[in-house]
């Protein structure tokens, strides 16, 4: 079996949660299987050195933003072996400080997300990571704060990507994923 259909093999999905009409991929089972885990990463890594990284106006990547809250388990171990930053963005209300704002939709309901205000620096090449991108209205607010922040985002990059709503049209820069579902 390849890496990515042993990972593949491991979401769950959950019919009619957290709303009905919602099917809900469950990334939880990857984290609980230590060799699935290190794949994941491992995987995200070959592609950021062998793809992302060359292909930057920079050569480097400065920063890894982690959208709250699945993207902060696995954001900053891919931080740590780039030798990057880490960045959160959090929901409304939870960052002390001077923070940026952005409302958005997602797939089962509306939210704010804040990036505290001096966390990145004009002109850092910056990449987004999340465990999912359904409609894609996370991400493309996350942009919004990278870019109120004077920064580009060079790459969107998801476990699961949920092809079929067509998020990556939101998004002002690529997305990578390692699952695309259309169903
Ligand atoms: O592409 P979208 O339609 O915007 O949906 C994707 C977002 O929804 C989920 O997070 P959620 O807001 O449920 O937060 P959680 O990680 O705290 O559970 C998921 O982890 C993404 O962040
Ligand atoms: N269908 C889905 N499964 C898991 N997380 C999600 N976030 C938004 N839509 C989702």
């Amino acid at each position: 079996m390849s890496d990515v259909a042993y990972l593949q093999s491991l979401l769950t999905a959950h019919h009619d949660f957290p709303k009905k009409g919602i099917v809900f991929l469950d990334m939880f089972p990857i984290l609980r299987d230590p060799i699935a885990f290190e794949t994941l990463i491992t995987h995200f890594m070959h592609h950021l050195t062998s793809h992302t990284i060359p292909l930057s106006p920079a050569k480097k990547i400065d920063v890894v933003v982690g959208l709250d809250a699945r993207g902060f388990l696995f954001g900053p171990i891919i931080a740590l072996r780039l030798g990057a930053a880490f960045v959160p963005v959090r929901k409304a209300g939870k960052l002390p400080g001077a923070v940026v704002s952005a409302q958005y939709e997602k797939e089962y309901g509306t939210d704010s997300f804040e990036m505290q205000a001096d966390a990145i620096k004009p002109g850092q090449s910056v990449i987004v990571i999340d465990d999912l991108m359904a409609t894609g209205g996370s991400a493309k607010a996350a942009g919004e704060l990278i870019a109120q922040q004077g920064c580009k985002t060079l790459e969107y990059l998801f476990i699961i990507e949920l092809e079929f709503l067509k998020g990556h049209e939101k998004l002002d820069g690529p997305v990578y994923s390692i699952v695309k579902s259309n169903d």
